[in-house]
């Protein structure tokens, strides 16, 4: 049987990389992979969760259909190898960490994905962003503003294959709400007010 796509979703700076990389021992003992992100970003600020390449090889990339999925935000280009496909006929869970804005392109080529929105309160996310200390103040006003657009959006769709998962408390019982909507044990939760 085929794996299903999960896709993860929520503001920058909202944890989903940190919860990505909190959960991945238990995510992989549910079958679950976690594809890495091709980004047009420098190696510094990357990580070792996605492979930053220059905007000339992302083009490339995306020309010769080396991506299932592909997107431009925040001034960047993303794109998810499409090797996650292959993962899928597999029958293996494909865990992305996605874009609100290209959710509905990536509904129409996975129409039974899993969608799980990452939120948390905004003035936590300002200050995270300013902690993490990646992008100038008028980049993280930039974002802020993207994301009171883009998650109002999503929860008014009312999708039930929608999971809201509030990170605005401790990373550990976010790792805890991320595994039971993976587990089919919460389908939706309310975002925290
Ligand atoms: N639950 C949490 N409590 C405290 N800090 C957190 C939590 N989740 C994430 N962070 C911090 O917030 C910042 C943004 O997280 P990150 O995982 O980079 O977000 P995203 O990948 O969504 O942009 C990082 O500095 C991270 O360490
Ligand atoms: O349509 P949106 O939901 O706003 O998402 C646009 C992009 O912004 C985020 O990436 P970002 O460059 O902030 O990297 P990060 O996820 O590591 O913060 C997210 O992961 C998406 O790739």
């Amino acid at each position: 049987m085929a794996g299903r796509l999960i896709y993860l979703i929520g503001p920058s700076g909202s944890g989903k990389d940190s919860l990505l990389d909190a959960a991945r021992t238990r995510l992989a003992e549910r079958n679950c992979r976690i594809v890495r992100r091709v980004i047009t970003r420098s190696a510094e600020a990357l990580g070792e969760s996605a492979l930053g390449v220059s905007l000339d090889e992302f083009t490339r990339l995306e020309a010769r259909g080396e991506f299932a999925l592909s997107w431009r935000a925040n001034g960047l280009c993303y794109g998810i190898p499409r090797k996650i496909d292959d993962w899928l006929a597999a029958g293996q869970n494909v865990l992305v960490n996605g874009s609100r804005g290209h959710l509905p392109a990536t509904r129409q080529r996975y129409p039974d994905l899993l969608v799980l929105l990452l939120t948390v309160e905004q003035s936590v996310l300002r200050e995270r962003l300013r902690a993490r200390g990646r992008e100038s103040v008028e980049e993280i006003d930039a974002r802020l503003a993207r994301n009171e657009r883009f998650s109002e959006q999503v929860l008014a769709q009312h999708d039930p294959a929608l999971c809201v998962i509030d990170n605005s408390g401790a990373l550990e019982d976010t790792v805890e709400c991320l595994l039971r909507c993976i587990d089919g044990e919460s389908t939706a939760s309310t975002p925290h007010q």
